[in-house]
């Protein structure tokens, strides 16, 4: 495990007080480490969770060559071009049963979708394009088919000892899917990530409390709780901590203990009344930057030490590996991970985006590249300082000819959250781009499936 000064002294160009958004995502990439216990679960649980073998398939699947239509069954070379073909039907092939007799030359099967097509037949023609000849015939009108049409292979959607699902697959409705098709029941995947979550700052009101002047509700608890629960991590809500030395100090002990990543909002910045960087520091190897974005521009990362596990013996810790400090509850004893988020709503929930939901993705295993950005066309102008990346809220929408294009949505202000409630994604301004104009196509990080 590399400590802040590790990875820094190896980042190209390292500057705490002026990192660019493709320096911090470098960062982090070193930071965070896949976990890696590992348990057996079924199929019904493992919606979201990340696969920690691969799958390999042992059987195939179709597991016989099949009809992908109700129709007839017969050897394709019988047709001709320009003309119809009438065959005899000898019989009915159902799903699920095996076809015994045999099928000649001039003869066809009646044959349902997803029954096993007899040895010898390799085409299908679907009941509507024939016509009933006279007696138990059938005629093929010309040209509607050709050899092979309406076949389905054996093994053509996975093969007996083929992988089917990688290591590190995002287990979505699809894939648990394919693995039922595969006959398993249960799946391998990573232990769930636990990550606890506080917000700090003695003008916090938590839910409940009375107003009082100058103080604002809690929100970042709740939109950092929807953020962790769709990414389908544990969730621990240690609510609103004051700043209070010992409060802070027992919180993050607490977290530490208990989580991978620990997430904070507030307090790093550089007001005065700020215990929540002195207890980081304090209980961390923690670096404080100033990133070239807008908005999230401070934030804390490091990673808080749990009680029982002392700061200095961190670099001796550095050599081994993480499986040597497993605790009883499964977690590594060597600390967690923090991330410390501004205090803005809006700075949270883009610092997050940004960087922690793919930070947290990396620790849960997963090996899924993040999405791509969507290329929608700027209803509007924006103006945009080259040397920071900055993140809009945005809606795209589909013009009349088909074309996407985003406008802004409302006052863009890092506390505003209305504005983000408006939006459908957000436009990423990069770090050397400059004004936009009316017309000038952007990226739009979509929030559907994420957020
Ligand atoms: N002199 C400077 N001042 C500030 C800078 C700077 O670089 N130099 N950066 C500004 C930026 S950008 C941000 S963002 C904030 C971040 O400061 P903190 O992380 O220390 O956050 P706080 O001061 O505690 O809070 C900022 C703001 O957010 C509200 N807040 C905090 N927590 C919550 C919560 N859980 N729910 C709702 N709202 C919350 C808080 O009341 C403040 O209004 O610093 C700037 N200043
Ligand atoms: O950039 Mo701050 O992080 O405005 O909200």
């Amino acid at each position: 495990m590399k400590t802040i000064a590790q990875i820094a002294a190896e980042l190209q160009g390292y500057d705490p007080q002026a990192l660019s958004a493709d320096q911090v995502s470098a960062f982090l990439e070193q930071l965070v480490q896949p976990v890696t216990a590992t348990e057996e679960i079924g199929i019904f649980e493992a919606l979201g969770r990340v696969l920690a073998r691969d799958v390999v398939s042992p059987l195939s699947v179709p597991p016989h060559d099949n009809s992908a239509m109700d129709g007839y069954a017969f050897a394709g070379a019988q047709l001709v071009a320009g003309q119809p073909l009438t065959l005899r039907v000898v019989g009915t092939a159902l799903a699920g049963k095996a076809w015994t007799g045999t099928v000649g030359a001039g003869e066809c099967l009646k044959i349902m979708t997803g029954a096993i097509m007899p040895p010898g037949l390799d085409t299908v023609v679907p009941q509507e394009f024939t016509t009933a000849a006279d007696g138990d015939h059938i005629t093929i009108a010309a040209n509607v088919l050709r050899l092979g049409d309406n076949r389905r292979f054996k093994g053509e959607d996975l093969m007996e000892g083929g992988v089917a699902l990688s290591k590190g697959a995002l287990l979505a409705p699809a894939a648990l899917g394919l693995v039922a098709s595969l006959g398993l029941k249960t799946v391998a995947v990573y232990r769930r990530l636990r990550v606890a979550y506080f917000s700090t700052g003695d003008e916090i009101l938590s839910l409940g409390e009375p107003p009082r002047e100058g103080a604002v509700y809690d929100s970042n608890r709740y939109t950092v709780f929807g953020l962790l629960t769709r990414l389908g991590v544990e969730v621990i809500d240690l609510g609103v901590v004051p700043d209070t030395p010992a409060l802070l100090e027992a919180a993050f002990r607490d977290a530490a203990q208990r989580a991978d990543a620990i997430i904070t909002s507030g307090g790093v910045s550089v007001g005065e009344a700020d215990h929540t960087r002195t207890m980081m520091k304090q209980l961390g190897d923690v670096a404080f930057w100033r990133i070239a974005m807008r908005p999230g521009r401070p934030m804390a990362v490091g990673r808080i030490a749990s009680a029982g596990f002392q700061k200095k013996e961190a670099s001796s810790a550095d050599a081994e590996s993480t499986d040597s400090y497993q605790n009883d509850t499964g977690k590594a004893a060597t600390g967690a991970v923090l991330f410390g988020l501004p205090g803005n709503p809006v700075a949270v929930m883009v610092t997050f985006l940004a960087f922690v939901r793919p930070a947290l993705l990396r620790m849960m295993g997963s090996t899924r590249p993040a999405p791509p950005l969507l290329r929608a066309v700027s209803t509007e102008v924006l103006r945009k300082k080259a040397g920071r990346t900055e993140y809009q809220r945005g809606t795209v929408t589909t013009a009349a000819d088909g074309t996407l294009q985003v406008c802004t949505t409302g006052n863009q202000g890092s506390g505003v959250l209305s504005s983000m409630v408006q939006a459908n994604g957000l436009i990423v301004l990069h770090h050397g781009q400059g004004n936009v104009a009316v017309g000038d196509t952007v990226d739009v990080m979509m929030f559907d499936g994420v957020i």
